[in-house]
């Protein structure tokens, strides 16, 4: 055991210091300035792993618990301030872009903005990802995946949530597992979404294809919760992306959202963004990143220009950027997110030319494009990707980002391609996590 003073927030759960050999070390709930009694919990040759014993001194940034089992739903960061939180967010974009990116310290830190805080700190998620199985007395399970594993652990309900939905995992878990009985319906995955704006609330229960009691379990999950929209995925279990269909059990059959004026639809197996007073921000930075405006009709100014949206899932960024008179085509490979982009563009008025595959491939045929945005899912670029897009030499690109190590490993390669990063504006759509996104600015030199 030793004492040891935490120096920051890693990206990840975990606060960082310094054992007295000067190793590294990770600590589970630690807060920048703790001083504390560690024991070492695993040992590598370059790091350390260790849990706090006890707090000789607590740091100024710590807050009472709002609840035992935060890290169960990935709120690993909720023994601190929120002021504490967003300032280390924007600290591991700054340290990923120096130490990933090799852009030099002084100059991170001009780039990099102070993180934009979410308007809730709690109860802003607009969506519930539940996992479902079975314990060992083979009873109905809901919660979350325990961090790294697949272990389920119960959770009756998630603060991060919006009200109207933190208590569906008690209500699903009740209602369901009373509708089983003993019969195993192979419920694997339930996603309950709700819209603070249009009030509309949808369940997706995620099976294999096979028999299935729709109108019973229709019946059962309108009971629990009231659902504008029940729907069954059927996919096989790890194998999210080959959805083998959609069927609509009650209602609408898709969940809509309101962002920025603009309607959009989700089907269940499709990204939305979900933190929606957040994603608006995107959306403005993106905008005025290629230079429109958002004016009193909405956005504006992109008159004539030729842009690009690969990752482009419903369409959160084609649609305002269509609307502010940009010719935009879009890149998705998703399936349900293709068809429910062309929907979107068509509810909002605009014409995009939807193109469904694979953004590195297609992006070769997109031809003379004078701006792009990219949003691509956490493995960032694919290799070759930045290659392709300086090849088509777009004036400027918005990269929308949610993991700074690969989007500062990206930003080092659109650097070497004759890009400059000019803007990097973390958004906090996650707040109680690690987790930050980041909206950046290249320009071609
Ligand atoms: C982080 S989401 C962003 C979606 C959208 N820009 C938004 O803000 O709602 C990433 C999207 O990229 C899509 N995607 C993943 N890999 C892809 C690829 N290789 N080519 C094109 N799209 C891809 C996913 O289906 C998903 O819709």
């Amino acid at each position: 055991m030793e004492t040891v003073t935490i120096d920051r927030m890693g990206y990840g759960a975990q606060a960082v210091g310094k054992l007295a050999d000067g190793k590294t070390v990770f600590v589970e709930g630690g807060a920048p300035g703790d001083v504390a009694v560690v024991e070492v919990v695993e040992e590598k040759p370059a790091f350390a792993r260790a849990r706090i014993v006890s707090l000789v001194k607590p740091s100024s940034d710590r807050v009472p618990a709002r609840m035992d089992d935060a890290a169960s739903f990935g709120a690993s960061w909720a023994h601190l301030s929120y002021d504490a939180q967003l300032a280390a967010k924007r600290g591991n974009v700054c340290a990923a872009l120096t130490r990933i990116g090799r852009i030099d310290e002084d100059r991170a830190e001009k780039l990099v903005q102070p993180c934009v805080p979410s308007k809730r700190a709690w109860g802003y998620r607009n969506k519930l990802e539940l996992a479902a199985g079975r314990d060992p007395r083979g009873r109905f399970l809901l919660g979350f995946f325990h961090e790294g594993t697949h272990d389920i652990v119960a959770a009756a309900s998630c603060p991060l949530a919006h009200d109207a939905i933190a208590k569906a995992p008690a209500s699903l878990r009740g209602a369901i597992g009373f509708a089983e009985g003993s019969q195993d319906l192979g419920i694997y995955r339930i996603g309950v979404r709700h819209s603070l704006r249009t009030r509309e609330l949808e369940v997706a229960l995620w099976t294999k294809p096979g028999a299935f009691p729709r109108a019973h379990v229709a019946k059962t999950v309108m009971s629990a919760l009231k659902a504008t929209s029940v729907v069954r995925v059927l996919a096989d279990p790890g194998k999210a992306r080959k959805i083998k269909g959609v069927e609509t059990l009650e209602g609408r059959g898709r969940w809509g959202e309101e962002l920025l004026d603009m309607r959009f639809e989700t089907s269940a197996p499709s990204f939305f963004q979900v933190n929606t007073a957040q994603a608006e921000r995107l959306v403005i930075e993106v905008v005025e990143g290629l230079g429109g405006t958002m004016g009193p009709e909405g956005p504006e100014g992109l008159d004539g220009l030729l842009v690009a949206d690969l990752y482009a899932g419903g369409g959160t960024f084609s649609v305002p950027l269509a609307l502010a008179g940009a010719d935009v085509v879009a890149v998705e490979a998703a399936g349900t997110s293709v068809r429910d982009l062309r929907r979107n563009a068509d509810a909002n008025g605009v014409d995009i030319d939807v193109v469904g595959g694979d953004a590195a491939r297609e992006l070769p045929d997109i031809g003379d494009i004078d701006a792009l945005v990219v949003d691509p899912p956490r493995s960032g670029l694919a290799d070759g990707v930045v290659e392709s897009i300086a090849a088509v030499a777009p004036a400027r690109v918005a990269y929308v980002s949610c993991n700074p190590s690969t989007w500062a490993r990206d930003a080092a390669r659109f650097e070497g391609e004759g890009y400059r990063l000019v803007r990097a504006q973390p958004v906090d759509l996650f707040p109680q996590t690690y987790h930050v996104e980041v909206v950046s600015v290249f320009e071609r030199v």
